[in-house]
Order: C-alpha cells, then sequence, then structure tokens
C-alpha cells in the first residue's frame, strides 16, 4: 500500500463543464481502482483554463454592468477549486459508490503561502484561460490590458504571475483527512496564493504552478508516489519536432541535461519536469503520464518515470 499525490492538469479538464465532467468520471474510474487496490490518493488539480475562463467572465459581467463589482482574482481561483472540486468530489463518491468501496472524497478550499518578495509577481509566465489567435489575443490585450504570450506552439494565452509555494496552510487538515481514510481533493489550481501580512493571510491575484504545489503537497503528506497526469502520455525530447522520442523514464541527471537543452516549455512541461525532479531528490518516484492512461502507467505500463 502506498500514498500517492495525483496532479491533474487544468487542460487535461476540458474546455466546457459538460466536457470536464465527463473527463473527471474517466479519471474517477482510475483513482478509485487506486484505492481499490488498497492506496490513499491525495488529489490535486491545475486551474488554468478555468480560473482564466472565470476571471474574464467575470470581467465581461462587471463591465457591462450584469453584476456590481468585478471578481477579485484570489476568489476567481477559489471558485475554480469549488467548480473542479464539486466534479471530483461527486465522480469519486458515484465510483465508490459502483465498486461498493465505503470510503468517501472531500473537497477542501488550500490556501498555498507565497513570498510577497517573489521576483515571479513582476514577471508574468502562467498561462491561463483559453487559446487564442495573434490577432485576437492583440484586440484582448489592448481591450484589457492582459498580458499574452504564445503557449508551447497551442496558440496565445493570458498570463498572470505564478510564484513559487512556501507551504499549504491547510497541511495539518489534510493530514487528518488523509489518516481518516478520507480521498482528499486539495490544492486546487496550486492553491490559492496567500501572503502574510500584519498577522494575517491575504489573498493575492496569482496562479501558483499546481505542479510545484504538488510536490511541495507530496513531500507534505510524506507520499511514496506524485503522480502528474496530463494530456500526454509521455513527456519527450525534440517535442513537436520529425525526430520527436517519447521517453519512459528519466534519472535527474537526464532530466537536467534534458532542460539545458531547451527540450521542456516553460509553462508547460518545463515546470511538471522540474516538479518531478524536486519530489525525486528527495528520494520519492515522479511520474508524467495521461489522465486517460493513468491506470497503466502507475503499473509501469504507460508514462514517464522520473527517479533519483
Ligand atoms: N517536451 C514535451 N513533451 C511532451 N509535452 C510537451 C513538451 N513540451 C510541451 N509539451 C506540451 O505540454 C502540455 C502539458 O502542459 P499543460 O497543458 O500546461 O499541462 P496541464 O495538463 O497541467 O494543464 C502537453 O500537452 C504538450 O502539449
Ligand atoms: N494552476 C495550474 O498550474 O493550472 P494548470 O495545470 O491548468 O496549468
Amino acid at each position: 500500500m502506498a500514498k500517492i499525490v495525483i496532479a491533474l492538469g487544468g487542460n487535461a479538464l476540458g474546455k466546457t463543464a459538460t466536457e470536464q465532467l465527463k473527463l473527471v468520471k474517466n479519471a474517477s474510474k482510475s483513482i478509485v481502482d487506486l484505492v481499490k487496490a488498497g492506496n490513499d490518493v491525495v488529489i490535486a488539480h491545475g486551474n488554468g483554463p478555468q480560473v482564466g475562463m472565470i476571471n474574464l467572465a467575470m470581467s465581461v459581467a462587471a463591465a457591462d454592468g450584469a453584476i456590481a463589482a468585478d471578481m477579485p482574482f484570489p476568489e476567481c481561483g477559489a471558485m475554480s477549486q469549488g467548480y473542479i472540486g464539486y466534479h471530483l468530489q461527486n465522480s469519486i463518491d458515484n465510483e465508490l459508490k459502483h465498486q461498493g468501496i465505503d470510503r468517501k472524497a472531500v473537497t477542501l478550499i488550500t490556501q498555498v503561502l507565497v513570498d510577497e518578495k517573489d521576483p515571479a509577481f513582476a514577471h508574468p509566465t502562467k498561462p491561463i484561460g483559453a487559446f487564442y489567435t495573434k490577432e485576437e489575443a492583440e484586440k484582448i490585450a489592448a481591450e484589457k490590458g492582459y498580458d499574452m504570450v504564445e503557449d508551447a506552439g497551442r496558440g496565445y494565452r493570458q498570463v498572470v504571475a505564478s510564484p513559487k509555494p512556501i507551504d499549504v496552510i491547510e497541511k495539518a487538515s489534510i493530514n487528518e483527512l488523509v489518516n481518516a481514510g478520507k480521498i482528499v481533493i486539495t490544492v486546487g489550481g496550486g492553491g490559492i496564493p496567500v501572503i502574510k501580512k500584519d498577522g494575517n493571510l491575504v489573498g493575492v491575484p496569482a496562479v501558483i504552478d499546481k505542479d510545484f504545489a504538488s510536490a511541495k503537497l507530496a513531500e507534505l503528506v510524506d507520499a511514496d508516489m506524485l503522480v502528474i497526469l496530463t494530456a500526454v502520455d509521455k513527456v519527450a525530447i525534440n517535442f513537436g519536432k520529425p525526430n520527436e522520442k517519447h521517453l519512459d523514464h528519466m534519472n535527474l541527471d537526464e532530466a537536467k541535461k534534458y532542460i539545458e537543452e531547451g527540450h521542456f516549455a516553460p509553462g508547460s512541461m518545463l515546470p511538471k519536469v522540474e516538479a518531478a525532479m524536486a519530489f525525486a531528490k528527495a528520494g520519492g518516484k515522479a511520474l508524467i503520464a495521461s489522465l486517460e492512461n493513468a491506470g497503466k502507467a502507475i503499473n509501469g505500463a504507460s508514462g514517464t518515470l522520473i527517479e533519483k
């Protein structure tokens, strides 16, 4: 029996609520299979597309006068935790019931501490929201003042600051829930970023990379394995080129060399590999795999394994 932290990618959750629920239902089967096999599973998830969608919708509604005031960004992050957490909790609980397992999933609104002096606040790098053409992106940038960049060959997206996670505020509650046998859904969207001000925690407008937050979570719950699930089956070198090669395994030296050679796109595959390396360095096993083939990957038949 192992303790496994699973990180689900926001981009692998689809574009609409209907699409997300369908994808989450499939993921829930793999998650419950792991529970049935006797593992303790803790689930983290991304929110890039979802928090961007919520933020844009709120800002359009506020500009149109449909709502009284724009929604602050940390609140948009909290809404994305609730929206995705609801689908995960609902689907996992249904699947547990179907498989006759008397356990429950619990979604925990989670805050993650960041440093207000983190240099990331001055350099937005985290892609959020939908993908746009260059022309659409230029129009949005002019109208809304958003920073827009090209994202790994997939189109243009808004980027926001992405400070590094320092600590998970609700870590004691997470461990209590895990020890009580709950399947905990936490650190959604990398957690709601908070800073310490005059002894209080205060939300800040940013999106923490959920891969880094998941590696921090895996360390804090003393997990045996970190599984990062995304839209591709394996990490590749020469990604998108004719000589693309999918990797079954990487040790830390190989991963470092591939990073130096620029094989992993910043804002997409690079943070996953770096988060996997951070966990592997501390002695754990990290796996990057697709949501679709999650079960196979955990049994060693798919995905890229990163180990010391
Ligand atoms: N070297 C690489 N190997 C595989 N995928 C890569 C690579 N570089 C960039 N990518 C892209 O990164 C994506 C995963 O990042 P992203 O979509 O941001 O993840 P998430 O699922 O967490 O939202 C993949 O679907 C792929 O399109
Ligand atoms: N917060 C975060 O990292 O989201 P994605 O996985 O959607 O990029």
